[in-house]
């Protein structure tokens, strides 16, 4: 998705992620138990370590999926490093058992991609864009499609004008 169309930010701070991750992690306590976790890095692994460490799971996967290679331009997604076949033939047919996760769901490109190599896995992440939704099991909160959402770990403190001087 590319720049001009996410025109509204969604700053997410540490503490909130925490709350977000946490709440998603009470909610897949319902659907589970799993046997294993698939992390879909690198934005899965902060939600992903909070998940595991809540539902008690140890045994997790990575499956490494790049598609924003530039700030807000989505390019081709690739995959520089695929699930390991021991972990795929560990779980139930076509992953089943399985939790996918990852921080958010935005055109749902990247979920659809983890979806063909696991269609029976459990897919959750802690955001999600109208446009991805439907590839995805649980999530907890919606923001809509032109939001950009902004993660702890990219932001940094800055001195931030006042209202009346007006946004830059
Ligand atoms: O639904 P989509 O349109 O595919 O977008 C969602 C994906 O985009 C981001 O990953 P990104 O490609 O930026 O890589 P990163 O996780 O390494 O930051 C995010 O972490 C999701 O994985
Ligand atoms: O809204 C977003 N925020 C951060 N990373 C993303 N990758 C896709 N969409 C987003
Ligand atoms: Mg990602």
């Amino acid at each position: 998705m590319s720049d001009d169309r996410q025109q509204k930010a969604f700053p997410v701070s540490w503490d909130q992620f925490h709350r977000d991750a946490r709440a998603l992690a009470w909610r897949l306590h319902g659907f589970g138990p799993f046997q294993g976790l698939i992390c879909i890095t690198r934005g899965g692994l902060v939600p992903a370590a909070i998940v595991a460490r809540e539902l008690g799971l140890r045994l997790i996967e990575t499956v490494s999926i790049a598609s924003y290679h530039d700030y807000k331009n989505q390019g081709e997604t690739l995959v520089l490093k695929p699930i390991a076949q021991a972990v795929i033939e560990a779980a139930g047919e076509g992953g089943r058992g399985l939790l996918v996760i990852d921080d958010l769901v935005d055109t749902g490109s990247t979920a659809r991609q983890v979806r063909a190599m696991l269609p029976n896995a459990h897919f959750a992440t802690v955001y999600a864009k109208p446009l991805g939704r439907d590839v995805i099991d649980t999530f907890i909160t919606e923001v809509s499609q032109d939001t950009w959402i902004y993660f702890p770990w990219d932001m940094g403190l800055s001195f931030q004008p006042p209202i009346r001087d007006g946004v830059a």
